[in-house]
């Protein structure tokens, strides 16, 4: 049997990752993985309980070991969370295991996207179009450093991007 190979979404909060991940995985009749949903499977929390109890980094290392465990596995489409990319150890590893698609947006997008959900606990205290641009100084060039596909997001369906990278990656 040929290798099934991995494709892993990496990019901001409100990107899209998880939404097109599983548009992806449906159409490619691949497995669906999202870290954050499986931090949560494990802790049997939710993701700002984990951010309350253990802090960011009792949480980064939580998605660190997620990240290394999911991607042990073939024909997965994994969404991965927007920080899981501040570990080298997670670069290093996501771009050893599969294609790495960075999903793009504007901060506008972002916060549009964002606006209506409590989930993300980084985006509960202060203005979080400045929160989003500050992330985006410091992690946009580790997204770029390991994407194999930069797909734009802002202007077109999860649907459409979901083609666009499967036309790309010749899947
Ligand atoms: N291409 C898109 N166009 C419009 N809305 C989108 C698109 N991708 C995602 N969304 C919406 O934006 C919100 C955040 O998407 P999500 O997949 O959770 O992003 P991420 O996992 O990158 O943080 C969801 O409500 C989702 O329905
Ligand atoms: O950017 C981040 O640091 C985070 C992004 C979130 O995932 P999404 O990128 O799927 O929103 C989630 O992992 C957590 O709230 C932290
Ligand atoms: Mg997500």
């Amino acid at each position: 049997m040929a290798e099934k190979r991995n494709i892993f979404l990496i990019g901001p909060m409100g990107a899209g990752k998880s939404t097109i991940g599983r548009q992806l995985a449906n159409e490619l009749h691949l497995e669906f993985f999202d870290s954050d949903a499986e931090i949560e499977k494990r802790t049997g929390a939710d993701i700002a309980w984990v951010f309350d109890v253990e802090g960011e980094e009792g949480f980064r290392t939580r998605e660190e070991k997620v990240i290394f465990d999911l991607t042990e596995k073939q024909g997965i489409v994994l969404a991965t969370g927007g920080g899981s990319v501040i570990s080298k150890e997670t670069r290093n590893r996501l771009s050893a295991r599969g294609f790495v698609v960075y999903l793009e947006t504007t901060i506008e997008k972002q916060v549009a996207r964002t606006a209506r959900d409590k989930r993300r606990p980084l985006l509960q205290n202060g203005e979080p179009q400045e929160i989003l641009e500050n992330l985006a100084e410091s992690r946009n060039p580790l997204y770029e450093e390991i994407a194999d596909l930069v797909v734009k997001t802002d202007n077109q369906s999860a649907k459409v991007v979901s083609r666009e990278i499967i036309d790309r990656l010749g899947f």
